[in-house]
């Protein structure tokens, strides 16, 4: 992290000392503090050892009452200079630096200096699961003698706050993880007709100000028609940003992705790290990173705040995407899922009712339930199981292909060419033999998921991760009643869907799947968006892209 102060953090902070109003929460007053620093008790157990320690006014005003700030590499300790009631030396806040998400220090009246931090730690109405929610503490730097050296002390404090907010890389797999620049440059693509059209005001409202606090500095591209961002990510000169951050629903992010492959450069540009904050209907890419991350499962304001949060920290890992061939030579890449009939029936039809946000889905869904449809066709599959258990041999290895074709052999192809399918056959030739293919060939649904969320409310795949490798192919055969349908939508919004073990319900984990609608009958999706029913098959490509996580 650069040691500059957040302008917005500073602009803020200089109003509340030249007597503005202060949006910090300032301590109860206390008697005046004793300033040997070495008779308070040390932190808490579990705050780890004392990296910094002083006697600061608690507030940015002159007279605000003096607190003992105790630093440690997991939290600031904010206790009341005068001690507890009894006589011992209470906390009375703990701020836990990874819920902080920017520190500034700046100049105040009468030669003194401030520092503040904001945070966002996840707080419980006494109703309804915790959200994130922002928190501003400025302290009175005024012990030295001159106006410099307080700004010194501020800057101190500031900077070693800003570095012990940065979050840790998981050491187990620390090659998969990464963390974002600071100052941090990014650039913004937004719809502004996506979900009930509030994007932008949301944007406004509640990412710009949060991003500012973090010195995260952007460029908003607003979209102005389908594909617009398709083209300026194929086109862009991506050197000049860290990280591309789509404020949309899932559609926006399918066009980034697939400008991004579209690249001679896709290797390098594949790399940059991308940030999805839910501006759309469904948002299902949303959903499961505030799933992954361990909040609980929100929506609206409150899961765009711990979507911005997950920014703010800067924390990105690596994402699986799947690469799905059409027998007409299409290719696309796809990060959240694949479907034919019920799903993905519902999902285009409640288009017309987009004004309603994710209510839309549950319209939708019951009006798809009124005249419930069977599919016919072939899906057939490389389970992951048995792909680990008994590999082919190497003269049943396929031909990797690529858009339906096999490709030039290998080492001459084009440079730049996208990744081929190693574990596909051409759509006109049989599966390879170790695939499994579904006795059935009537369904109600097929969907292929490689995320955890179907959408905000429907946790379809909960062992889903965002690098595991695999493809979470679900189908439902045909002779389903309505009634046993709708229990199983209702129960995916908690995720225990496969508990009702319902016989027409299958769920296996593959590497790569094939399916053949026998006609081209009803709507086939990919991450949301609608293409012509056709032959189609995908395999998983492990670690592809880069995504803003929060763990
Ligand atoms: N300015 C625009 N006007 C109309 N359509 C646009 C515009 N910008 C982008 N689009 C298209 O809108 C489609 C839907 O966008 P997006 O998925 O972001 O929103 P959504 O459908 O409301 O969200 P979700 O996928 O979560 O339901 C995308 O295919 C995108 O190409």
């Amino acid at each position: 992290m650069n040691g500059a102060a957040p302008p917005a953090i500073a602009g803020r902070q200089q109003r509340a000392a030249a007597g503005g109003a202060p949006r910090c929460l300032p301590l109860r007053s206390a008697p005046a503090p004793p300033m040997a620093a070495g008779r308070r008790a040390p932190p808490e157990p579990g705050g780890g050892p004392v990296l910094l320690q002083g006697i600061f006014g608690a507030g940015p005003a002159p007279g605000a009452a003096a607190c003992s700030l105790w630093l440690t590499a997991r939290e600031l300790q904010v206790r009341r200079a005068g001690g507890c009631p009894g006589g011992s030396a209470g906390t009375d806040a703990a701020l836990r630096l990874a819920d902080c998400v920017g520190s500034a220090a700046f100049p105040a009246a009468a030669a003194a200096a401030c520092f503040s931090l904001v945070c966002y730690p996840l707080r419980g109405p006494r109703w309804g699961p915790p959200a994130r929610q922002r928190l501003e503490r400025t302290f009175r730097v005024s012990r030295a003698p001159d106006a410099e050296g307080n700004l010194r002390i501020a800057q101190a404090w500031s900077r070693r706050i800003r570095e012990l907010a940065v979050p840790a890389v998981p050491a187990q797999d620390g090659d998969s993880y990464g963390v974002l620049p600071r100052p941090c440059h990014a650039l913004v693509l937004l719809n502004p007709q996506s979900g009930s059209g509030r994007a932008l005001d949301d944007f406004q409202a509640v990412v710009q100000p949060m991003l500012a606090e973090a010195d995260i500095a952007t460029t908003v591209f607003i979209t102005e028609r389908p594909h617009h961002a398709h083209e300026k990510v194929r086109d862009e000169d991506l050197s000049q940003w860290d990280t591309l951050v789509v404020v949309s629903g899932d559609g926006l992010l399918f066009e980034v992705v697939n400008g991004l492959m579209e690249r001679p450069d896709w290797k390098e540009a594949m790399k940059k790290p991308l940030c999805i904050l839910p501006g759309g209907s469904g948002n299902a890419l949303a959903a499961s990173i505030n799933y992954y991350a361990g909040y609980d499962h929100v929506a609206k304001k409150k899961l765009l705040t711990n979507c911005t949060f997950i920014l703010c920290k800067g924390l990105y890992t690596q994402m699986d995407l799947v690469s799905l061939s059409t027998a007409s030579g299409k290719r696309f890449f796809s990060f959240l899922g694949f479907g034919w009939g019920f799903i993905s029936d519902v999902d285009i039809d409640s288009e017309k009712y987009r004004w309603l946000g994710s209510a839309r889905f549950t319209l939708g869904t019951l009006q798809c339930l009124a005249k419930l449809r069977v599919y016919q066709g072939r899906l057939s599959y490389l389970p992951v199981a048995a792909e680990q258990g008994s590999a082919p041999a190497p003269r049943d290895v396929p031909a990797p292909v690529t858009n339906g074709r096999v490709p030039e052999p290998a080492g001459t192809e084009a440079p730049g060419s996208p990744p081929p399918d190693s574990l596909l056959v051409p759509l006109g030739q049989p599966v390879p033999p170790h695939w499994t293919v579904v006795p059935e060939e009537e369904f109600v649904l097929v969907y292929a998921i490689y995320q955890s969320h179907l959408g905000t409310n429907l946790l379809m795949a909960p062992a889903a991760r965002l690098h595991d490798g695999c493809i979470h192919l679900f189908y439902m055969k045909a002779g389903i009643s309505r009634v046993t349908l709708l229990k199983l939508f209702l129960a995916m919004s908690r995720g225990t869907h496969l508990d009702l073990n319902c016989p027409h319900l299958s769920y296996v984990p593959v590497r790569a799947f094939r399916l053949e609608p026998r006609v081209a009958a009803g709507i086939m999706t990919v991450d949301g968006e609608a293409l012509a029913c056709e032959p189609v098959q995908g395999q998983v490509h492990a670690r592809l892209c880069r995504v803003l996580s929060g763990s």
